[in-house]
């Protein structure tokens, strides 16, 4: 695969030896570069606003009633910055138990929910029932949901125009997988993901974007941080072209793939990485603490 000019050999070597799959071909590295030092003034703005740094956790279909309890006391114990907003997301079974023993502090999301209004929906969950035990979120659009389960763009837009219509939050995932980046269509599938989420989202401010490469998810490949901050530049562009320059420079865009408590600060350091959606390493309540604090990097940087 052809490199692009504006990437050092070196760093492209590191992620040869990391296994890592190479940036996309096609970027327009130099059209993002023109726009950065203006998109982060208007953003350093929006911080005092909506834009406090995020980090879900994802505890995917993992957990027993003990290990949850365990993982809600080690969260309850953490010291966690205030700069930074943290959900975490239990399987549907537990989500009342962690409501009733999880500190204030963290908002609980769900990991899906139904498209529409509840009722003859035999094994679905209604964004009505979630908001009814305390529920605040939603992850909508997992690559699990949509590449396991089948889930295509339109009936995941859907989900989300509605659990936002509930007064559900959401977070919502777009990725491309290993064979489309090789393929040099990662934007091209993460627009499309995206279109389908503008098509049926009028207001977005209670809506996080994340966006986990399914090459990333469970492998231990981290995205580099030049591979995740490439993405999200070109996502807030298409925000910017396709919805409003106010959404571009408002709505936080998260990555999630194999973040854990080593590699979290480099990556929060880029000037678009808002937060993280964490999986695997959420289900340690130490690790998952350090990842939520990383915003002392971004803080660094900004
Ligand atoms: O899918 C993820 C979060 O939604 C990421 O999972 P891992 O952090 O285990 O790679």
């Amino acid at each position: 695969m052809a490199a692009p000019s504006s990437l050092a050999s070196s760093h492209l070597s590191r992620l040869a030896a990391a296994g890592a799959p190479a940036p996309q071909p096609h970027h327009q590295n130099h059209q993002l570069r023109l726009g950065c030092s203006r998109r982060r003034a208007q953003r350093l703005v929006a911080m005092a606003g909506s834009g406090k740094f995020f980090v879900g956790g994802n505890w995917k279909c993992n957990g027993t009633k003990e290990s949850i309890s365990k993982l809600v006391s080690d969260l309850n114990a953490a010291t966690l910055e205030s700069d930074v907003d943290v959900v975490v997301a239990p399987p549907f079974i537990y989500i009342d138990q962690v409501k009733s023993s999880l500190t204030d502090r963290i908002e609980v999301s769900a990991q899906n929910t139904w498209i529409g209004k509840g009722g003859a929906f035999t094994g679905e969950i209604s964004a009505e029932q979630l908001v009814d035990i305390g529920c605040q979120w939603v992850i909508l659009g997992h690559s699990e949901r949509r590449h396991v389960i089948g889930e295509d763009d339109q009936f995941i837009g859907k989900k989300a125009a509605y659990a936002l219509s509930q007064n559900l939050k959401v977070m919502a995932c777009i990725g491309e997988l290993l064979e489309e980046r090789e393929a040099g269509k990662t934007f091209d599938v993460c627009f499309k993901q995206m279109k389908a989420f503008a098509d049926n989202i009028t207001d977005w401010k209670n809506v996080v974007i994340a966006y986990e490469p399914v090459w990333a998810i469970g492998t231990g490949k981290v995205a580099s941080p030049e591979q995740a901050q490439e993405v999200h530049a070109a996502v807030r562009d298409w925000l910017k072209t396709n919805v409003s320059a106010d959404v571009a420079s408002t709505v936080r865009i998260i990555y999630g793939g194999s973040v854990n408590a080593a590699n979290c600060a480099e990556l929060a350091k880029k000037e678009d990485i808002d937060g993280f959606l964490v999986g695997g390493a959420s289900l340690k309540g130490p690790d998952f603490a350090t990842i939520c604090n990383s915003v002392t990097s971004k803080k660094v940087t900004a």
